[in-house]
């Protein structure tokens, strides 16, 4: 299956840098282009990529036509293509904020896959929403399921729900490195270094998310294992939640979704 890439910015690189990663899909099996020759010739050389000079031949060389352009020119970009995608032929986006009702305003006919994917697909350990419209076969569903499976889990999620999953999978990487970040600076704070202290806050943060996966215990469970009667941690806790942790997180999980949902 050819892959042609419409934009290669962060997102698009870490899912190709994942497939390659995990030999998931073929380098000469994906085509690229993007809106400046410097950023995508030279990725695309240093990988073993397809440089395609034009939208539109990415369109005409690829079997599934995958939209890693930012919100504001997907649609315009999907009509220009249009013309390409001809019967077999199918789109995966992962445009945040539009629906499958809204590509139907451009493309009726095309067969889409809406996903939502984070940025850990670079490493195999991604996390990323499925949706397909009618037009999608069971088939293409399948295979876009297994591309993404290659670099992750997946998840096949309602589109109602997809601004959720958008803010605690797609944006939230970057919430948890905020928090490993502020761990670091406070172990700076008390004299370590800051890359020993990063490592040791990631390698935490590791830890509790596979304990979190793995147990049987929910979270509040788990937090009451480590919060020895009179000890450390309930101090610690305490005094997080005095400074409004709980209230801050739920803060940023619904801006980032009215943002999505465009309030
Ligand atoms: N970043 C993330 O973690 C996530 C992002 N998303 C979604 O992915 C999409 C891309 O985001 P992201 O990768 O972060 O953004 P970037 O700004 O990093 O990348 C945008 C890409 O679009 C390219 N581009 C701009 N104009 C055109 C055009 N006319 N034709 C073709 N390519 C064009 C840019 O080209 P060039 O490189 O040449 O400048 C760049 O490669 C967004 O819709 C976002 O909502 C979804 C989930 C997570
Ligand atoms: O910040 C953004 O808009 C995108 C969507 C999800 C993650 N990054």
């Amino acid at each position: 299956m050819k892959i042609g890439f419409i934009g290669a910015g962060n997102m698009g690189r870490a899912i190709i840098d994942g497939w390659l990663k995990m030999k998931a899909v073929a380098p000469a099996d994906i085509y690229v282009h993007s809106a400046h020759a410097s950023s995508y010739e030279p990725y695309a050389k240093v990988n073993g990529l397809n440089a395609m000079e034009s939208n539109l031949a990415v369109a005409n060389a690829a079997d599934v036509v995958v939209l890693a352009i930012k919100p504001n020119i997907a649609l315009d970009t999907l009509k220009a293509v249009q013309p390409a995608l001809t019967a077999g032929k199918w789109v995966i986006t992962m445009v945040s904020g539009l629906s499958l009702a809204d590509y139907a305003t451009v493309a009726p006919d095309v067969p889409v896959l809406r996903i939502m994917p984070n940025v850990n697909v670079a490493i195999g350990a991604g996390m990323t929403a499925l949706i397909g419209n009618a037009a999608l076969s069971a088939d293409q569903y399948a295979a876009g399921k297994k591309l993404f499976d290659a670099i992750g889990e997946t998840s096949e999620v309602a589109e109602k729900d997809f601004s959720t999953f958008s803010a605690l999978a797609g944006s939230s990487p970057a919430y948890v490195y905020f928090f490993i970040d502020a761990m670091a600076r406070a172990g700076v704070k008390h004299g370590l270094s800051k890359a020993a202290a990063t490592k040791i806050a990631a390698q935490a943060t590791l830890g509790s998310a596979e304990m979190v996966l793995k147990s049987d215990k929910i979270p509040f469970d788990l937090i009451d294992q480590v919060s020895s009667p009179g000890g450390t941690t309930v101090a610690g806790l305490l005094a997080m939640e005095e400074a409004g942790f709980m209230t801050s997180v739920v803060k940023g999980i619904d801006a980032t979704i009215a943002k999505e949902l465009g309030e």
